[in-house]
């Protein structure tokens, strides 16, 4: 389990994050909900302690390391004169029968160069590497961004496998019914906190949900 207890950001005077709790089981895929600027961002950087925080971060009750995690972030950046296939060899070996399942799930053009790949491909490419990692934790910040419609459903199922796999997924969208297929449970991040949090028999309070 992941146990996220009195986590407090705070950026010069600005308070970001104030005595945030979540709890988090293994095999769980958890939804985060907010608006701009809530601090989605700010708590997946907590994390990975790339952002300086007071509280603390548990897993399996111990202190959770950033080589725990895996984080496909909202915006993916590539050196573009490596291939796709260049690109993955850094994450696993490409005979590694893991490698294999990927490609041909996400049936991207390995031999192309990166800067000829349109958003959504790079978006695929980051995620097989993401998933390559075979971590614990993995957090999705904005997967859905840019990826057609095939590549949603992708994602769906790549989802619903980490949490075959009994993995923990965090999952960041502003488009809400993405959250609804994939998540076990909505968590509502406002004022610095989780302010509620909603399971699936309750998604539909959430269908005309403003903030
Ligand atoms: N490195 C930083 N330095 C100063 N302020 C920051 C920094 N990172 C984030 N912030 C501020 O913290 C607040 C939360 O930002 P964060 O990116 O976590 O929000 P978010 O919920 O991910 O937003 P969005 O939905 O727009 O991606 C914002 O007001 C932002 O300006």
């Amino acid at each position: 389990m992941l146990e996220v207890r009195n986590l407090n950001v705070s950026f010069k005077n600005q308070k970001v994050l104030q005595d945030f709790n979540l709890n988090i089981e293994n095999g769980e895929i958890v939804g985060i909900l907010g608006k701009n600027g809530a601090g989605k961002t700010t708590f997946f950087e907590s994390l990975y302690r790339s952002v300086k925080f007071s509280g603390e971060v548990i897993l399996e009750n111990q202190h959770l390391k950033r080589e725990q995690i895996s984080y496909l972030e909202t915006e993916n950046y590539f050196y573009p004169y490596i291939t796709g296939k260049e690109y993955l060899s850094y994450f696993k070996e490409i005979n590694n029968s893991k490698y294999i399942e990927l490609i041909e799930k996400f049936n991207l053009p390995l031999n192309k160069f990166v800067q000829y790949y349109s958003s959504g491909m790079q978006k695929k490419l980051a995620l097989i590497g993401m998933l390559l990692l075979d971590k614990p934790i993995n957090i999705l910040d904005e997967p859905f961004n840019g990826v057609d419609f095939e590549g949603v459903h992708i994602l769906y199922d790549i989802i619903g496998n980490l949490k075959s796999e009994n993995k923990i997924v965090i999952v960041s969208s502003h488009i809400i019914e993405t959250l609804f297929h994939t998540c076990d449970k909505i968590a509502i991040l406002q004022n610095g906190q989780i302010e509620k949090i909603y399971e699936k028999s309750e998604y539909e309070q959430l269908q005309n949900f403003k903030f």
